[in-house]
């Protein structure tokens, strides 16, 4: 962004290679910041009043005083995204708070002050959800709190039945390793990958926080065309040829998405092509639906008490699972940092370093892939490796529906005839991509550019 007025947005969509930002009308991010965010906010404030004796009785006697202050925090922050305020400094000196204040401090240098509509939008979303942790973690008996548990419980008890086929073709297919072939564990492979991609439409961030039916599919020859890229063979080669003892899954949303990104890692080990999944969690609730430790820990939990036996032994397996550390749940703070990924390697080295020790680096969801992207309006041919701008610790894909107006990778021709048949095709989350990006080795005399 460059020379912005800032009291005025420009009614016009965002123009090619820029950052993603409310201060282009037409773009989904004025439209989120303008008419998404405030509901979000309301539904948050309306579910608080509703549950304020039920809190008060769980949470001790200093809690209902503290509740009042959380929704006048949580009030403040809506008027001042309304009124496109300037965002506030992050109090502390804690690392997550230097990274908020170091990009506000970058979009301000860029471009002048920061407010809600002027400045990078992954920025704005990010810190909304950033300051909502900080109204309740600076109450002492809220600090444990997680606003949005409700909403991911009922997603998730929403999809049994959807849970149960998904259990019975995950078992026909983990059932009998004998008669496996290259060819029957590319298909099989191929198919989990595509339920899983589906999985991500489920998803409370776009729903608003309103707990929709299950618009997910197992039966995803429907949806087939509505594949806009499709890497699968080429991340099958990777779990199926290459060395390396461990994948990685940086996770999105609870719920049922949670539950295919864990039949994936379950159809690795059966199938002996992985020795060791290591799951990314966020550290705090983020985005309403995206997963944290507990959240993980509550379905394996909820899975083994399950009335369906299918589901228990499920359950069961999956805690074994965890407790020959299998799987591993790993948390760091850059996931919540309002960061694009390109500035992990130097923001968040330890991270990096983990990633770099992984065959395959499996991103989930619409946020992951904007972070990817660098929140850039890239020309949609652009080459999805292109769009990485650098961020290559390890071979990777992505495995996103497509929610919000950027992306990358595409054939010639292929959004401008999306765009004629619906102008939002971007932000339904009825399109999605499986894309791969091969770890480049950088040449030893390369200069870095
Ligand atoms: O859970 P996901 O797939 O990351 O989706 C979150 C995305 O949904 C939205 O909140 C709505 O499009 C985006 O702003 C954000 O990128
Ligand atoms: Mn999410």
């Amino acid at each position: 962004m460059c020379d912005c007025d800032y009291n005025r947005s420009l009614d016009i969509a965002t123009p090619r290679n820029v950052y993603l930002s409310g201060y282009y009308k037409r773009s989904f991010g004025y439209y989120s910041i303008k008419h998404r965010e405030p509901v979000i906010l309301t539904h948050l404030i309306d579910n608080l009043v509703r549950s304020k004796e039920e809190i008060a009785n769980k949470l001790g006697p200093n809690a209902a005083e503290e509740l009042k202050e959380i929704i006048g925090d949580i009030s403040k922050l809506k008027y001042e995204i309304q009124t496109n305020k300037p965002l506030e400094k992050i109090p502390g000196t804690d690392l997550e708070a230097m990274a908020y204040n170091q990009c506000i401090d970058k979009c301000a240098v860029d471009c002048g002050n920061v407010t809600h509509f002027s400045c990078i939008w992954l920025l704005a979303e990010c810190y909304m959800y950033k300051r909502i942790k900080e109204a309740f973690i600076t109450r002492p008996s809220f600090k444990d709190y997680d606003y949005f548990l409700s909403q991911k419980k009922e997603g998730f008890d929403m999809c049994k039945p959807l849970r149960i086929q998904l259990t019975k073709h995950l078992n026909a297919l983990t059932g009998d390793n004998d008669s496996d072939t290259k060819g029957s564990l590319l298909r099989d492979f191929t198919n989990l990958l595509k339920i899983n991609l589906w999985g991500n439409k489920c998803d409370l961030s776009l729903s608003l926080g309103v707990v929709e039916s299950q618009q997910a599919e197992l039966d995803i020859s429907i949806f087939e065309d509505n594949i806009l890229a499709d890497d699968c063979e080429k991340i099958f080669d990777v779990v199926y040829t290459e060395t390396g003892t461990q994948i990685d899954i940086v996770l999105d949303n609870a719920g049922y998405e949670l539950f295919t990104d864990l039949c994936v890692a379950d159809y690795l080990i059966s199938k002996k092509l992985i020795d060791i999944v290591k799951f990314h969690v966020k550290s705090y609730p983020w985005f309403i639906s995206d997963v944290t430790k507990k959240d993980f820990d509550w379905m394996i939990k909820e899975l083994m008490s399950s009335s369906d036996n299918l589901l228990k032994d499920l359950g069961n397996k999956w805690l074994v699972y965890k407790h020959k550390q299998v799987w591993k749940v790993e948390e760091h703070d850059f996931w919540t940092y309002p960061q694009e990924f390109v500035h992990m390697k130097t923001m968040a080295p330890d991270l990096y370093q983990m990633l770099s020790e992984s065959r395959l680096v499996i991103f989930k969801g619409d946020l992951n892939y904007r972070k990817l992207m660098g929140e850039k309006n890239w020309d949609p041919v652009t080459p999805f490796e292109e769009a990485l701008q650098g961020f290559n610790p390890a071979k990777l894909c992505a495995l996103r529906t497509v929610k919000a107006d950027l992306i990358s990778g595409l054939k010639e021709g292929v959004a401008e005839q999306l765009a004629e048949k619906d102008s939002k095709w971007m932000e339904t989350g009825n399109y999605g991509l499986i894309q791969f990006s091969e770890k480049i080795v950088p040449l030893e005399n390369e200069t870095k550019v």
